[in-house]
Formats: C-alpha cells, structure tokens, sequence
C-alpha cells in the first residue's frame, strides 16, 4: 500500500482551478519532487494533501485511508503523521518561544510529555539535525536561516511524522548552507523510512534529491 495516493485532486479559488486532476502515488522512504513554475499549483497541492485546505474534488489516501471526509475531528489524531515544513524558516516557529519549547510543544500536546524524558527527548531532537542543544535556550530570530530550518525540522519530528510535506524547505536559505539541510533531510528519510512531498522549482536541486520527479503545468501533471 502506498504511504500516500491522491487521485483526481482538484483545487479551485473561485473561477481559477490552480490543481487540476492532479494524481499520484508515494510510498514510505521515497522522494516525490512536484516542480514547476511559479503558480503552477504546488504549494496549493501541498495544502489540499495535507488537507489545511479541503480539495475540491478528488482523493487523499494516506496509508489507505481516504481524508478528505473526515471531520476536523477525526483528522486530529493523523495529522501529527503529516507534517509540513514550508520555505520561511522563521515562519513555522512562533517568535516569542524559545526554540526548545517549540521542539517540546507537540510532544505536550501529544501528550508524549514527562518531567524526566522529554528534555531529553528535545535535546536528542536538535542533536540529531545538528543543532547543539543548548541552541534550545535562543529565540528563532536569535539563530540563522539554516539553523532556524534545523529547528523547524526536529520540531516536525517530534510529532514522529511518516510524511513530510517540504514545500520549497532550502530555497530561502543562503546557497551556502542548502546542500546540508538537503543531506539532512536525506539522512532522516533513509534513517526513518520517511516519505516526502518535496516541492521545488530549482531543477537542479530537483534532479539531485528526488527518486521520482511530477513536472506540474497550470494546475496539471505534465510530465513524470
Ligand atoms: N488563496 C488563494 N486565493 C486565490 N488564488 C490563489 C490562492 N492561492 C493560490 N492562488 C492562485 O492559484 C495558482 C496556484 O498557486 P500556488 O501557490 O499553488 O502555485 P505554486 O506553484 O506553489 O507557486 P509559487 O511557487 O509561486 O508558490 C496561482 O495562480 C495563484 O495565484
């Protein structure tokens, strides 16, 4: 069974379809790169997938089960599974909590907190993006692009995702630092048997870091 099967999505705003029968399939430990132009329909894919925006029409199977008539409810207990990391690294991270808090909000609401194990837990999340943990004492604006990245990214494995949605996670960051959140990124999926959504329009970013490629055109697949 695929990791995710999305079949006929459709996104319209008003008179503009921005996803058009987009389908396609992803197992668990493979990268799907989405490319194209701007506008093309990307990042409105990654939100219909991860159901921030109920899709129009169309399917989101995530390890078989169909989301997109689930309630809010029912989606609550799934969505740590599916997490997103979004091109502003200082945008998933609220600016007035310290970056070991942020790490540490969804193990609490998890409810995957003690006393004794879960400073622990965050300390071991940083290291292993390759933060020191003391970096949990600063404030996301207190830390570089690439950093603040690293820290958005132990954040989404604290909820011990099996999907991550990486819409355009390296293209904010300074071409100096790319290539070692991409091996870490890379790392983390052979090591965890992650699958991911991995939106780019940088070809050949694209090229280096995926298995399989979608080339989207105005709302539809064009090419795989
Ligand atoms: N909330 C919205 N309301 C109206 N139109 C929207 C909205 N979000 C996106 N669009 C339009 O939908 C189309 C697809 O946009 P989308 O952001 O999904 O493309 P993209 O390929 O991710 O582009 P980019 O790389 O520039 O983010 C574009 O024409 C865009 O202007």
């Amino acid at each position: 069974m695929p990791l995710l099967d999305v079949r006929d999505l459709v996104v319209r705003y008003g008179p503009l379809t921005a996803v058009d029968h987009v389908s396609f399939t992803l197992r668990a430990g493979e990268t799907l790169a989405l490319n194209g132009p701007s506008g093309c329909g990307k990042s409105s894919t990654a939100l219909a997938v991860l159901v921030l925006r109920r899709p129009d029409a169309g399917e989101v199977r995530f390890e078989g089960r169909e989301l997109t008539t689930l309630t809010e409810g029912e989606l609550r207990p799934l969505r740590p599974l599916m997490q997103p990391v979004f091109q502003d690294p200082y945008g998933s991270l609220s600016p007035r909590h310290r970056i070991r808090d942020a790490v540490a909000e969804p193990l609490k609401v998890q409810g995957r907190w003690s006393a004794g194990a879960g400073p622990a837990r965050v300390a071991e999340l940083l290291d292993r993006v390759g933060l020191d943990p003391s970096y949990g004492d600063r404030y996301p604006h207190e830390l570089s692009g690439g950093q603040c990245q690293r820290a958005g990214i132990a954040r989404a494995l604290a909820s011990e995702p099996r999907l991550l949605v990486l819409d355009e996670p390296v293209s904010a960051l300074d071409p100096s630092v790319r290539a070692g959140v991409l091996n870490l990124l890379a790392d983390l999926r052979d090591e965890l048997g992650l699958g991911y959504l991995f939106i780019c329009h940088d070809r050949a970013v694209v090229r280096h870091f995926a298995d399989r490629v979608l080339e989207m055109r105005a709302g539809r697949i064009s090419a795989s």
